[in-house]
């Protein structure tokens, strides 16, 4: 008998298992696949064993330093579609080398074919291209699905500034939650101990009484609000498509089974219900750590860094209380990986700090810095300043969040990282 009894998990009381697939195949998403592979195959009686992993096609020479290389081969010597070598491999050599990968992840270039029947969608690639990446696969999937946004970013249009895991959500007519944390890619992928954050909270729903689609963490209920017009949310609620109701013979897709599908003995979950939350503080974190390397690239040391953490976290939350009010949690971004955690991570060795910090110690453009150093992969806080910045434009309130704004008009040129400590000091003083 089919249950959607919290009890039975793990009971062998489904017919059916639930089928991952990952959309995204970069430094994170190979990583998080990896996790995923092995969650599945520990967990056979919730998840099929084979999880298909999406990726953005491309020809790719294994380099002579990989342990792969063999002169003699075919593979070596020639150009190879990235997905052939994922799966003869067993390693994502581009964008994950040196790390094996489960046996059960399979790369495919064409995303409806990753994504066909799968249950559990879990997005993990560079935002810039979500949307895009979304609307490929409108009423391709399971209608049903669940997602997880593990993408650090917000989503910047004329009707405000949107989480992933709602635009997500909106896009594809499905409920999406949010994975983030204090995660530098190599470090879990090479099994060292680290903490992350899930939030999920899907509404409550019967077949009577069906969910709209579109969760309601969006900053436009928040503005529209202020501004007395209607919330764009309400109009979701009273006009988009229905939530579809997780079938029966499914296990349920609660916080035990969702931890069972990343939690590992080195990646640690802790799942939480601020969606928002959890995704603010791995967006605006970012351009938090292009100030860290800025200022360290200027040699003025740890406590220049730590003044910026400190107004970072500030601006974070300030963020998140101006335009997400209804649904973020301040202890979210105070006692969780997602929020101090993951800005001292990635203060200390993240992508867009050590770019930002090669940038003015060496006098070149980040940009410059980024292609010289990533070998394909992609910053998310230089885009994410710009984004945050239009938005705070656009509601007059920039100068609320003067560091968010100093690094926006840095990459500009308007500012240099030298006037960071002024732009931060007057910013507080026009706030007294
Ligand atoms: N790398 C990390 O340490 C890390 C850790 C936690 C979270 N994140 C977040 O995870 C998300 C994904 O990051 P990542 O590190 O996996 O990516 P990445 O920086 O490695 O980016 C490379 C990926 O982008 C893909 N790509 C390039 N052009 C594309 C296109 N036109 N359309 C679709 N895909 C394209 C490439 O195929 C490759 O898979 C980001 O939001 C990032 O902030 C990254
Ligand atoms: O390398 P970054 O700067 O993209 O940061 C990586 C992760 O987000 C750290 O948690």
């Amino acid at each position: 008998m089919a249950s959607n009894s919290n009890n039975n998990a793990g009971l062998g009381v489904h017919s059916k298992k639930h089928r991952v697939a990952i959309v995204g195949s970069g430094n994170w998403g190979t990583t998080i696949a990896k996790v995923v592979g092995e969650n599945v195959q520990e967990n056979p009686d919730l998840f099929e064993q084979e999880v298909r992993m999406w990726v953005f096609e491309e020809e790719y020479s294994i380099p002579k330093n990989s342990k792969h290389y063999d002169a003699g081969s075919s593979l070596c010597t020639k150009p190879h579609k990235l997905t052939e070598l994922i799966n003869g491999l067993h390693e994502n050599v581009k964008y994950l080398p040196g790390i094996a990968l489960p046996q059960n992840i399979v790369a495919h270039p064409d995303l409806a074919t990753a994504v066909q029947d799968a249950t559990i969608l879990v997005f993990n690639l560079p935002h810039q291209f979500i949307a895009k990446t979304c609307q490929s696969i409108v009423g391709k999937i399971v209608p049903y699905a669940r997602g997880i946004s593990c993408i650090k970013g917000v989503a910047v249009n004329d009707s405000g500034c949107e989480l992933f895991s709602e635009s997500i959500g909106r896009e594809l007519g499905i409920y999406c939650g949010a994975l983030s944390g204090a995660n530098i890619a190599n470090e879990v992928a090479q099994e060292k101990w680290s903490e992350t954050t899930v939030a999920y909270d899907p509404p409550k729903m019967d077949s009577k009484h069906p969910s709209p689609v579109g969760t309601p963490h969006a900053s436009s209920l928040d503005l529209t609000q202020l501004n007395g017009a209607e919330p764009e949310s309400k109009k979701l609620k009273t006009s988009g498509p229905k939530l579809q109701p997780l079938p029966s013979e499914f296990p349920p897709l609660h916080h035990a089974n969702m931890k069972k599908l990343f939690h590992r003995p080195y990646f640690h979950v802790r799942m939480v219900h601020d969606v928002a939350g959890v995704s603010l503080g791995g967006a605006l974190k970012n351009v938090v750590a292009l100030a860290a390397g800025w200022v360290d690239g200027l040699g003025w040391g740890d406590n220049a860094k730590a003044a910026v953490m400190r107004v970072g976290i500030m601006e974070e939350v300030r963020f998140g209380k101006a335009f997400f009010s209804a649904s973020t949690r301040t202890e979210t971004f105070t006692e969780e990986s997602c929020g101090v955690a993951d800005l001292i991570t990635s203060c200390s060795g993240g992508r867009n700090f050590r770019c930002a910090k090669m940038s003015v110690a060496e006098g070149k453009s980040i940009d410059e810095i980024e292609a010289r150093e990533l070998n394909g992969q992609k910053l998310q806080g230089t885009s994410t300043a710009h984004e945050v910045y239009a938005f705070l434009k656009k509601e007059g309130r920039e100068r609320e969040f003067p560091l968010f704004t100093a690094v926006r008009n840095i990459l500009e040129g308007v500012n240099e990282p030298k006037d960071i400590p002024d732009l931060i000091e007057e910013g507080q003083r026009e706030m007294e």
